[in-house]
């Protein structure tokens, strides 16, 4: 079922090689830029009608009301709050703890810089709701930028036809339950696009949704490719596009939790990326077999079977797990599972990962819901240089700049110096001229 690829032989840079969807971001933003054109030129009547195209629902008031989200709350089911509590108070456990403090450095006697925390004053929260509902992505929201102090907070999730235009109700029932007010039913890169230029008046003559300063969540390749295009004109934080999940397995792993783990994430999105890397031809057959026999019994069967027979997806045939290394590390995946002997030693020689999930009991789903890790996480290679979300993704570190006189004046000839160099006279003018008559 999955593609194989054979790096085995000693291949040295795998990154040409591995699999990566045909659809790429870059192509998708040239695809929506009118559409946030459109946003941004008409508000209201092109939102209504990317809604109606991409949605088909034609919703006259974005803002959902607050007695729509209070009911959902009222309405929602025993187990589901229990589950959705127990996710929120183990992220909120581990958000608490990214908190940084400010901090000042004495340089000089006389002269500090303090780095003040500042949170991001209005921040917009995607939440998918497109072929799943993400009720959980809510927390993964929300949590951290609660966490951090953020001010005001606004959610956007697509229009459900199921449910009046409205979001769908679980995902309003989350935002009932973690105190959040302000929410659209809007989705796709029209959502982002609104939260990014704000949108004027509906018809009714209400004004809604002020811009925000700071766009964050996961979505489907249409909201990540509005996202790569405003960012900029507001604060991205990483491309959280269609999930992947990499799976680094000798023949000490299970071929059907392997398999299972696969599916898993394959059934966000006919776009999901699923891949095998492993020295073992044995368990590589295993885990074929597995996903032969898995698939057609799981309920979105097709979009699976899409996911995993794209090119994003396949088994990669390694020489030994010191080349599945180098292949994991330059794939960057935004989930990484090792099911290895001595799993944890491997995960913490990773580089490059979303999250990394240590042994055969820490599947990705955990992640998904209750670890109390986070799980919007870079896609698309985007952990090389990007992490997850967290408090820190909404904070801004500012410095206090304080020097007294004869600090300053100490230092002065040096300001002086380096201002010269750079043939900007004036820099070290604004210096000397604060000590008339001395020659710095
Ligand atoms: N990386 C992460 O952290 C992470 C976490 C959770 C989910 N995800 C991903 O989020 C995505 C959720 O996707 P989804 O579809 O369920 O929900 P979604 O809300 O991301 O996308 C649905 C929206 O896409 C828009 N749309 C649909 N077709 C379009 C088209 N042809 N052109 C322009 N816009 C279009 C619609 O307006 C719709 O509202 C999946 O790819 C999933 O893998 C990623
Ligand atoms: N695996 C997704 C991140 O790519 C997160 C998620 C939410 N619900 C289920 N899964
Ligand atoms: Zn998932």
């Amino acid at each position: 079922m999955l593609n194989r690829i054979d790096l085995r032989g000693g291949v040295r840079d795998p990154r040409r090689l591995l699999p990566r969807a045909q659809l790429d971001v870059s192509v998708a933003v040239e695809r929506i830029r009118p559409l946030v054109e459109a946003v941004r030129e008409h508000g209201y009547p092109a939102i209504r009608e990317a809604s109606e195209r991409f949605d088909g629902v034609s919703p006259e008031v974005l803002r959902v009301p607050a007695e729509a989200i209070a009911e959902a709350e009222g309405t929602l089911d025993a187990q589901v709050r229990a589950a959705l509590l127990e996710s929120i108070t183990r992220a909120r456990r581990v958000h608490a703890d990214q908190r940084r403090t400010d901090h000042t450095t004495q340089v000089v006697p006389g002269g500090t810089v303090t780095e003040r925390w500042v949170p991001v004053d209005r921040v917009g929260l995607y939440v998918p709701g497109g072929l799943a509902m993400y009720p959980s992505t809510v927390v993964m929201n929300v949590v951290p930028a609660q966490a951090a102090g953020v001010r005001s907070l606004v959610v956007v999730s697509p229009p459900q036809k199921d449910n009046g235009g409205l979001p769908d109700p679980r995902v309003l029932a989350a935002c009932a339950l973690l105190g959040v007010d302000e929410v659209y039913a809007v989705g796709g890169a029209q959502a982002v696009a609104m939260l990014a230029y704000g949108a004027a008046v509906d018809p009714a003559g209400t004004v809604f949704c002020d811009p925000v300063d700071m766009i964050t969540g996961p979505g489907n390749i249409w909201v990540t490719a509005a996202k790569r295009l405003l960012r900029g004109v507001v604060g991205i934080d990483a491309e959280a596009g269609p999930t992947e999940i990499a799976i680094l397995a000798d023949d000490t792993a299970d071929p059907a939790h392997v398999a299972a783990d696969l599916v898993s994430q394959a059934e966000h999105d006919p776009l999901a990326a699923s891949v095998l890397v492993t020295p073992s031809t044995a368990l590589a057959d295993a885990v074929d077999r597995e996903l032969a026999r898995q698939v057609p019994a799981t309920k979105h069967a097709e979009r699976v079977t899409t996911a995993l027979s794209g090119e994003q997806s396949g088994i990669v045939l390694v020489d030994d797990l010191e080349a599945g290394l180098r292949v994991v590390d330059a794939y960057a995946a935004e989930h990484l599972e090792i099911q290895t002997e001595n799993a944890r030693e491997w995960a913490l020689r990773v580089r490059n990962a979303g999250a990394i999930f240590v042994g055969a009991w820490s599947p990705v789903s955990l992640g998904d819901y209750c670890a109390g890790s986070n799980h919007v996480l870079p896609t698309g290679g985007c952990a090389r240089h990007s992490s997850g979300l967290s408090v820190q993704s909404f904070l801004r570190g500012i410095h206090l700049v304080e020097y007294t006189r004869d600090a300053l004046r100490e230092v002065a000839p040096h300001v002086v110096t380096l201002a010269t160099v750079e043939d900007l006279p004036a820099h070290g003018q604004a210096v000397s001229a604060r000590f008339p008559g001395e020659t710095p």
